[in-house]
């Protein structure tokens, strides 16, 4: 079992709170979905009320989750069946340790400024972390490290949500993932 050859794929959409991974994760699953390719999405949100259960915003804790996640995606990879998940992510060693440990990895960068993110402040979590209200807060009291070299970078304050699931799905078409 364990020599399998890898077929699925991860789309790991990386970017601050706020930045549109949520969103375009889901309808990236919607899109794949209609197209009958198998796959599983995975957001931050959600991870945090199970499997990582009980971390923090610590880099440590966020690293753990992140390896957490990215050892669940090898697995379902690993069985065909793809993986879209939606987490800051905001250290470059713990995504790097991703393409590492993931043979078919895409890296996303969710590129919205981070002024953008503070106006629309979906959750509110902006205004309570500017406050002084939420320690360690991505972008405002925790850095962000950008990806230097994503496969793919989605400037969401600049295109709709359905060119930005335009351009992943084109990518995942010419690289023969789809
Ligand atoms: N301190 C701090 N910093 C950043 N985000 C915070 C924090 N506290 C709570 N939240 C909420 O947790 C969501 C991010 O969780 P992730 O698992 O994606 O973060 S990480 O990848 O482990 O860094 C994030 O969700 P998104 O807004 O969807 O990104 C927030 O709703
Ligand atoms: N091109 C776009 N892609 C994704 N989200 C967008 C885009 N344009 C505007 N938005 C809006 O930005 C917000 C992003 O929120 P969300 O997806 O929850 O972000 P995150 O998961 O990164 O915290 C949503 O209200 C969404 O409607």
């Amino acid at each position: 079992m364990n020599n399998l050859k890898s077929s699925g794929f991860t789309c790991w959409l990386t970017g601050l709170s706020g930045a549109g991974k949520s969103t375009l994760g889901i309808e990236i699953t919607k899109a794949l979905e209609e197209l009958s390719v198998p796959c599983e999405y995975l957001d931050g949100d959600v991870i945090r009320t199970n499997l990582s259960k009980g971390l923090g915003f610590s880099r440590e804790d966020r690293n753990t989750n992140v390896a957490r996640v990215g050892f669940v995606c090898g697995l379902l990879n690993k069985h065909g069946i793809n993986t879209i998940v939606a987490l800051i992510s905001p250290y470059r060693d713990a995504r790097e340790q991703l393409k590492l440990q993931i043979p078919n990895f895409i890296e996303i960068f969710v590129d919205t400024p981070l002024d953008v993110c503070i106006k629309r402040d979906i959750k509110g979590l902006y205004k309570k972390a500017l406050a002084g209200e939420i320690a360690e807060f991505t972008g405002i009291s925790s850095p962000y490290e950008q990806p230097l070299n994503p496969d793919i970078t989605l400037k969401t304050h600049k295109e709709s949500v359905s060119q930005c699931v335009e351009t992943v799905i084109n990518y995942l078409q010419r690289q023969g993932k789809i």
